[in-house]
């Protein structure tokens, strides 16, 4: 059995982790953390966890995770830095869903994300935890930079694009939309139920965290610059992220090469579903399950394929996406644990 521990329990991704985990065949919860809910039996806290997850919260300073094979962080953006070294030491697995280990270049991190950076000597070791593009190097890793949730949308649909060479890498353009999850269990005025019901707004437009990560993410796979233009939009539902993706073709295909293209890229991978070309996907055909849908388009008259892609912010977009990881760390089935289909209606 796989010993895991999670920091950072009681947050949306932190749940997500235990309605994953608790039913894993291979995995024992160990420890799991909370600075504000010490000694609460976690069942306590999410009911829908009774007789299934029997361990309470302990603080982080009580939290034994050196005895646990795997440490999942679900926690804001400077957490896993300051803890990572010592469980790496002890010879502890590092799953981080933040962004500490994401961005390779130390001052673009701190740029965006106002932080310091405390653990740099890290960043060349980390490794991109999106097991469609980067799965072999998934497999021998100590310590996992989880994708964000956009970037996985925008780079699993522009991938076998930039791949074959056949868009302007310069002139990307992603639009964007999340479930109002993605910003997390903290209170905050903008995700109030008044807030952000019945509402639609864009944010980020200047500049958004995710747009560095996507870009350099991007750039491994093509010779040309790679220009991105991002624009998140806040929705109201739980649940769940959709995104239209725009590239301009500079050779000529026809459409059922490109779909083609894109059934072959993911033919291995289970969670990537490749739907006929021209469909519509829909978040709900997601939501709960760790799958990413996508379909293209190319309209009338136009040099543009348009990429729709929608998944669980909180699965493949988080949680999902990390139990992915471990799977592939610890030489299991990639998609254990990892089966359910999603709820409709
Ligand atoms: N929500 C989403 O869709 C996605 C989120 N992510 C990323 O995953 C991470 C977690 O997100 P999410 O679950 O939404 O966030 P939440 O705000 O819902 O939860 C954060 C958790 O971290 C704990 N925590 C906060 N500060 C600290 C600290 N200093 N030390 C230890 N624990 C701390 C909190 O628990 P307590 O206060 O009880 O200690 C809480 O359990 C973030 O970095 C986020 O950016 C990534 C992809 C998608
Ligand atoms: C709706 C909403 O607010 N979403 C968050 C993204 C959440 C997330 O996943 O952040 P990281 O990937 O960087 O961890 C935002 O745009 O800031």
């Amino acid at each position: 059995m796989i010993k895991v521990g999670i920091v950072g329990g009681t947050g949306y991704t932190g749940v997500e982790l235990l309605r994953l985990l608790a039913v894993h065949p291979d995995v024992q919860l160990t420890a799991i953390t909370s600075r504000k809910e010490d000694g609460l039996p976690v069942a306590d806290m999410f009911p829908s966890l009774r007789g299934r997850v029997d361990i309470a919260f302990s603080s982080p300073d009580k939290a034994d995770l050196k005895q646990c094979d795997v440490v999942f962080f679900a926690t804001p953006h400077g957490v896993a830095m300051a803890q990572a070294p010592e469980l790496l030491a002890a010879g502890v697995k590092v799953v981080d869903l933040a962004a500490d280990f994401r961005i390779k270049d130390r001052a673009v991190f701190e740029k965006w994300y106002k932080i310091e950076h405390t653990a740099p000597e890290l960043l060349d070791e980390a490794v991109y935890g999106l097991p469609e593009l980067n799965r072999d190097a998934i497999k021998g890793a100590r310590l996992i930079a989880n994708p964000g949730c956009y970037p996985t949308t925008m780079q699993l649909g522009y991938y076998p694009l930039l791949k074959a060479g056949l868009i302007d890498a310069g002139s990307l353009i992603a639009d964007c939309k999340s479930g109002v999850s993605g910003a997390g269990r903290k209170a905050e005025i903008g995700t109030l139920f008044s807030e952000s019901s019945d509402n639609f707004k864009a944010y980020g437009v200047q500049g958004h965290r995710h747009t560095p990560e996507t870009s350099a993410q991007l750039a491994r796979y093509t010779d040309q610059k790679v220009g991105l233009i991002f624009t998140p939009h806040l929705v109201p539902m739980i649940r769940g992220m959709h995104a239209t993706l725009y590239a301009r073709l500079t050779q000529e295909i026809d459409n059922a090469a490109l779909q083609a293209l894109f059934e072959e890229q993911y033919k291995d991978s289970e969670f990537v579903d490749v739907m006929p070309f021209g469909s519509h996907p829909e978040t709900r055909s997601t939501r709960g399950s760790n799958m990413l849908r996508l379909a293209l388009h190319r309209p009338e008259g136009t040099d543009t394929v348009v990429i729709l892609v929608v998944q669980d912010n909180l699965v493949k977009g988080a949680s999902g996406q990390a139990v992915q990881c471990m799977n592939l760390m610890f030489g299991l089935e990639e998609s254990k644990g990892l089966q359910q289909i999603a709820l409709l209606p």
